[in-house]
């Protein structure tokens, strides 16, 4: 660690977390703990409390710059914020968010992908379903491990009509497992699901190899993960149903972390009010 971060008394010398390690512990039925993060000091925090995957999520264009959906967010953005997020982080695996617009086609997916891996992202994680099946190979076979995001996919917020739960049709859920199934087959080594019934959740990550990370997806994903501000109640008012404030009966952001971490390991969250 160099720069204006301080090595942490105790600090417990971990094995960098890898695809390979997430894979691991998904064959070992340990839950991933993940959270998203933007900065160097909650990369650090994060990391020290032993979070196994990072994502510089592009809900940094809600909970940091304050707009009503992620879609004014640049890979400009992303690429700062994952700059600064590989600064304070050791061994967490770190994820970041292609934005809006930023991987329309394989080419200009490869060249914006680049920008996140060379400010320090080591993989980048994208929305959507088969179409995108050509991009993820395009990646991963010039060696870009993807992330990818089905569901609730929230750059499409004005095509879905809302941030509403995804696949509860019959004729959904089973688009959205044949998606799955595309974007694995296209060498995609996680899925992300988001906003989902439980009980297609469980499906799906049963029917794949690759790991699944869950929020809003039910208690059989792989992994969970929130959005750091919500999982800390930094903003009053309505969340959405999948969102535990985990700073209840803590006293510390760092003991908050912890909360959220021994909560996924043991399976107590997400609780069935936590589920579609
Ligand atoms: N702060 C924050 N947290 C997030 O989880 C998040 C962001 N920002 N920005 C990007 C997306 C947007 N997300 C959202 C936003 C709203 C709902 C929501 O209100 N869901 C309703 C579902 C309504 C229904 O039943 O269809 C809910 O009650 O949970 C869900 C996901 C998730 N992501
Ligand atoms: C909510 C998570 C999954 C995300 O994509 C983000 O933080 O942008
Ligand atoms: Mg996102």
């Amino acid at each position: 660690m160099s720069g204006y971060l301080q090595e942490r008394e105790g600090a417990v010398r971990r094995k960098a977390v890898t695809m390979q390690s997430l894979s691991a512990m998904r064959a070992a039925g340990e839950k991933i703990a993940t959270l998203t993060c933007y900065d160097a000091s909650f990369a650090s925090l994060m990391d020290y409390c032993g979070v196994d995957l990072l994502l510089v999520g592009d809900s940094l264009g809600n909970v940091l710059q304050g707009h009503g959906t992620t879609l004014p967010v640049t890979i400009a953005d992303i690429a700062y914020h994952t700059a600064c997020a590989a600064r304070g982080n050791q061994t967490a695996l770190l994820a970041a968010d292609m934005p809006f617009g930023s991987y329309a086609t394989p080419q200009s997916a490869f060249d914006n992908a680049v920008k996140l891996m060379q400010a320090g992202a080591q993989m980048v994680k994208l929305e959507g379903g088969a179409w995108l099946a050509d991009t993820v190979k395009f990646l991963t076979e010039r060696g870009i491990p993807v992330f990818a995001h089905l569901g609730l996919t929230p750059q499409a917020v004005h095509q879905l009509g809302g941030f509403k739960v995804q696949g509860k049709t019959a004729e959904s859920a089973e688009r959205l497992k044949a998606d799955a199934m595309a974007l694995q087959a296209a060498g995609a080594t996680l899925l992300l699901l988001e906003a989902i019934p439980a009980a297609l959740g469980k499906e799906v990550t049963e029917m794949l190899a690759i790991p699944t990370i869950g929020i809003g997806a039910g208690p059989d994903c792989s992994g969970q993960v929130l959005v750091m501000h919500d999982m800390l109640d930094v903003f009053p008012g309505k969340k959405a149903r999948f969102v535990r404030n985990f700073m209840e009966g803590q006293s510390s952001i760092e003991a908050a972390v912890r909360a959220y971490i021994k909560a996924v390991r043991d399976k107590s969250f997400p609780a069935s009010e936590h589920c579609f």
